[in-house]
């Protein structure tokens, strides 16, 4: 399989790369960026603590409930065999994070840990998120109060899964993921403007961003939501971490005025992102369909 050239923003040199990162936007949909100011030794420590919370027995695990749809555990189903996640919401507030590893009974060491990692790549995923906007030419403009998503991801690859889905082919649904891939095994593939899969092998160091639906929607069409999935390439578990900043605070998805004119007229009807991803999941379909129901031609599927 072909391997893809995922352009790498360095974000020590803004706003020089701001016409690369706009491409790579609205071209693939997905980015890496490289000095990041997550050091190295926290990255480490929260993949050591990821992996051992996927040690817990199911009964603790399920503890991890939802705050909204799908936002809790998720053990192995029959589209994901292999797959099993734990997920918090809201990653932005230290409540929310403290609950989550009380209900976990993650010790000290790793709480901090996962408090330390939510608060650091909460203002990381925002600052790419602002730099995306500038180079979209919006002024100032502030994603500080959007709830975000965590999610942990373990996937079961044994001898016997090698050439098996891990994860099956979607978009994310919110604006922007920050993704800390397993530092050696891959298996993440993208789709391309052709249709072909084509592998994205990890970096180590980096964090790989895609924009989900809400971008897409956002940004007025601007932007691609990049399709994914992964697939298991290797005889060995695989850990990602993923940290989603999903909508604006009231949970309304629209594109701000500079980005509509007679041009470039609203492509999609206004809709809240809590009814969309009910839709999302009623409808089955999760590689970005559901955008096409709520597209300002179609009938309003959503208030
Ligand atoms: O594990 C990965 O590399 C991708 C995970 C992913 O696509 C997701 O959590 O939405
Ligand atoms: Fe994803």
């Amino acid at each position: 399989m072909e391997e893809v050239t995922v352009p790498v923003i360095d974000l020590l040199n803004l706003p020089a790369e701001s016409g690369k990162l706009l491409s790579a936007c609205e071209g693939l949909g997905c980015f890496r960026v490289v000095n990041h100011r997550i050091p190295t030794e926290l990255q480490r420590e929260m993949k050591a603590a990821v992996r051992s919370l996927f040690d817990l027995p199911d009964d603790v695990k399920k503890l991890n409930s939802d705050i909204i749809a799908g936002s809790g555990y998720v053990g192995p189903t029959k589209e994901n065999p292999l797959y099993e996640a734990f997920g918090l919401y809201d990653a932005a507030d230290a409540a929310d994070v403290e609950a989550f590893c009380s209900r976990l009974h993650a010790s000290p060491r790793q709480r901090e840990t996962i408090k330390t990692y939510a608060l650091k790549l909460h203002e990381l995923m925002v600052d790419i998120a602002c730099k995306l906007a500038d180079s979209l030419g919006l002024v100032d403009y502030s994603f500080k109060d959007w709830p975000c998503q965590f999610r942990l991801n373990k996937y079961n690859f044994t001898e016997e899964t090698v050439g098996s889905s891990g994860v099956q082919l979607h978009t994310d649904s919110g604006f922007l993921t920050v993704l800390q891939e397993d530092e050696s095994v891959g298996g993440l593939e993208v789709m391309d403007s052709s249709g072909t899969f084509v592998a994205v092998n990890p970096l180590p160091g980096s964090f790989l961003i895609n924009l989900g639906d809400v971008a897409k929607a956002w940004s007025n069409g601007r932007v691609h939501n990049i399709k994914h999935r992964v697939q298991c390439k290797e005889a060995t578990p695989r850990v990602s971490i993923a940290l989603f900043l999903l909508s604006p605070k009231d949970g309304k998805v629209e594109p701000p005025p500079a980005l509509v004119d007679s041009d470039h007229p609203r492509l999609y009807q206004t809709f809240t992102y809590v009814d969309y991803r009910k839709l999302r999941l009623s409808s089955g379909s999760r590689a970005g369909e559901t955008l096409n129901l709520l597209a300002t031609n179609q009938a309003p599927t959503i208030a």
